[in-house]
């Protein structure tokens, strides 16, 4: 960068110089081209200097020079122009910005009066033209900081706008000093609207207060942002801006909910999308099944898994979400018994700040929140404690959550898949479930049954699972020989598919050749006392209640039909009239769709 950009400058400082001291002055830069210049020099700014000039060597060499005598100086003789010179005297000194010379200024004599004047002044002059060559670096090194600054902040624009997130610089008062494209996409509004807001328009006054509590630094605080028909929810981190322990403003980053969730989503579920193909079994009855569940997959009606132990409920519940249209938005899964009994409220129903001792700055989104758009899954419904059944009955109902200690019903968008390996029905009779709510999450019952009842599967099951094991264990086995599928399929699963994968794993662990034999099974398989009582373990259900189960089956699987009691009774092999009899007495609740 040299002189010529701040040429307009330059000339007004010559001019200023001029006009007190009364001799002619001129600016050359670096490239030696004359960029300043009072009298007959103003016309020939533009005009290229002779490199062997006076000034040509000052910007060559870095010193100024006296002339006393134009024409007779040593620099004069080497000058081509000399003969033509009209000049009397020159005083001439370099213009440096840290040691490099980015011109040279001038003083010259046209007359003998100009020339006493300058001879004359010699050493005030030289001191006085060092300090205007000092002013015009000095102007120059403002203007290359100038530039700089817009360069950073033009950077600074960019990268604020290559953020995927919306950005809100704001001064201690909360008024909005810089924001980037994004903020003004999340909040809907424009760049002339947002710089009349203040911070507290989007998070809220109280939150503002507290941000100086919290030394204007906080993670994952929420927020939710109405305007008009506009309804934002979402969390933001904090940074103050202050140099040297002196506060300048605040830096908040916002975030949508829904982007977070799509982002646990990905990292959480899309590595573990499961397919209706991945569910293993060709017997009739898990075909019915499997039909049953893709059938439920395109609706939004609550579905109630149940089964013993490993039967792949949780298998079902994947299959389904994934096979539905949600498939974009999150599978929430949640293990109503895994986690206590204190804890599950919050887990489910998330709580707002400062809801109990030990609640999370920014309060905490639950896993109703976490599913939105999509699917949640409640595994071991059977184990949730009364009260919350309670709760979990009302979000269903009015489809809308309240967080612990929150003051807003938020509206959910959720479907609900759950799954027990408990007999509901049974608990409910003992008054462990609540009724109303096993009605109203068992809208689409499945029952996928254990493995024992189809048998048949075990031999594409063996199949599927061995060349899942080989692959995890890096091995080459080929097959399961006929007496070691005779023991599996006189044993009766008590763990079901996860007990037999688990069996194959170990076998193949044990095997040395490519073939499994009965010697690498494990011994309970072959203890022929267990195998011989294939139904040691179950329990004996009474009639009545399978009765009542079988008709509810019914009912619900064909009640988005026009002719749904009609068909039910026809499924059930009874007649219509039998079938409202059963149905009034058992208390079936019929709910059409
Ligand atoms: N039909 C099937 N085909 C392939 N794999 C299956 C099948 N059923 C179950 N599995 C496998 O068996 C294991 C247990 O399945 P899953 O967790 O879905 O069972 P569950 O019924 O939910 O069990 P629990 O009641 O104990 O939670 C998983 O590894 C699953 O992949």
């Amino acid at each position: 960068m040299g002189l010529m950009t701040i040429a307009s400058n330059v000339q007004n400082i010559s001019e200023a110089i001029a006009s007190v001291i009364k001799v002619d002055v001129t600016v050359v830069d670096n490239e030696y081209k004359r960029i300043a210049g009072t009298g007959s020099y103003r016309e020939r700014i533009g005009e290229e200097v002779n490199q062997n000039s006076v000034f040509g060597v000052a910007i060559k060499k870095g010193e100024g020079f006296i002339i006393e005598n134009a024409g007779q100086h040593a620099v004069c003789l080497q000058c081509v122009d000399a003969k033509d010179c009209k000049e009397y005297a020159e005083v001439c000194c370099p213009i440096k910005v840290n040691n490099e010379v980015v011109g040279v200024i001038g003083l010259i004599a046209f007359e003998e009066k100009q020339r006493d004047e300058i001879l004359h002044n010699q050493s005030n002059l030289i001191k006085f033209l060092n300090k205007m060559a000092d002013l015009i670096s000095s102007k120059l090194l403002e203007q290359k900081n100038t530039d700089k600054i817009q360069l950073l902040v033009k950077e600074l624009e960019v990268v604020l706008n290559s953020v995927d997130k919306g950005i809100l610089a704001v001064d201690d008062k909360g008024r909005i000093l810089r924001y980037n494209e994004r903020a003004l996409k999340l909040f809907q509004t424009s760049e002339k609207e947002i710089m009349h807001k203040n911070i507290k328009d989007f998070i809220g006054m109280a939150t503002f207060r507290s941000l100086a509590k919290e030394k204007y630094k906080i993670k994952n605080g929420e927020f939710v942002y109405k305007n008009k028909e506009y309804h934002l929810r979402g969390v933001f981190d904090t940074n103050p801006i202050s140099i040297d322990h002196e506060s300048f403003g605040i830096v908040f980053v916002f975030s949508k909910l829904s982007d977070i969730l799509n982002t646990v989503n990905d990292i959480t579920t899309g590595t573990i999308a499961t397919d209706f193909d991945e569910i293993i079994g060709d017997s009739l009855i898990f075909r019915e099944v499997k039909l049953e569940a893709k059938k439920a997959s395109q609706s939004t009606s609550t579905i109630l898994i149940q089964g013993e132990s490993g039967t792949g409920k949780e298998l079902f519940a994947r299959a389904i979400h994934f096979h539905s249209d949600r498939v974009k938005a999150p599978f929430i899964p949640i293990n109503c018994a895994a986690i206590p009994e204190q804890l599950l409220e919050s887990e489910l129903f998330g709580y707002e700040e400062g809801a109990f001792t030990g609640a999370k700055r920014g309060g905490k989104a639950g896993k109703f929140l976490l599913a939105t758009g999509g699917t949640i899954f409640l595994d071991e419904i059977g184990d949730m404690p009364l009260h919350l059944q309670t709760k979990l009955l009302r979000v269903l109902q009015e489809q809308m959550i309240e967080k612990i200690g929150g003051k807003e019903l938020i509206p959910i968008d959720v479907r609900v898949v759950a799954a027990t390996n408990q007999d509901l029905e049974r608990k409910v009779l003992e008054g462990e479930f609540r009724q109303d709510l096993f009605y109203r999450i068992n809208v689409i019952p499945l029952q996928i049954p254990p493995l024992r009842e189809r048998k048949e599967d075990i031999f594409t099951l063996v199949e599927y699972l061995l060349s899942k094991c080989n692959i995890k264990l890096r091995k080459h086995i080929k097959e399961v020989d006929p007496q070691a599928l005779d023991i599996f399929m006189h044993y009766h699963w008590p763990g079901n598919v996860r007990e037999l994968e688990n069996t194959i794993e170990y076998a193949v662990n044990m095997c040395n050749s490519s073939v499994i034999k009965k010697e690498d099974l494990p011994k309970r398989l072959i203890s022929r006392d267990i195998s011989l009582s294939p139904f040691k373990q179950e329990r004996i259900i009474p009639i009545r209640d399978l009765e009542k189960r079988e008709i509810q089956k019914a009912v619900a699987y064909y009640s988005n039909r026009k002719q749904n009691i009609a068909e039910a009774a026809e499924a059930l092999g009874i007649s219509r009239a039998t079938l409202y009899r059963k149905i009034k007495e058992y208390d079936i609740k019929i709910v059409s769709k």
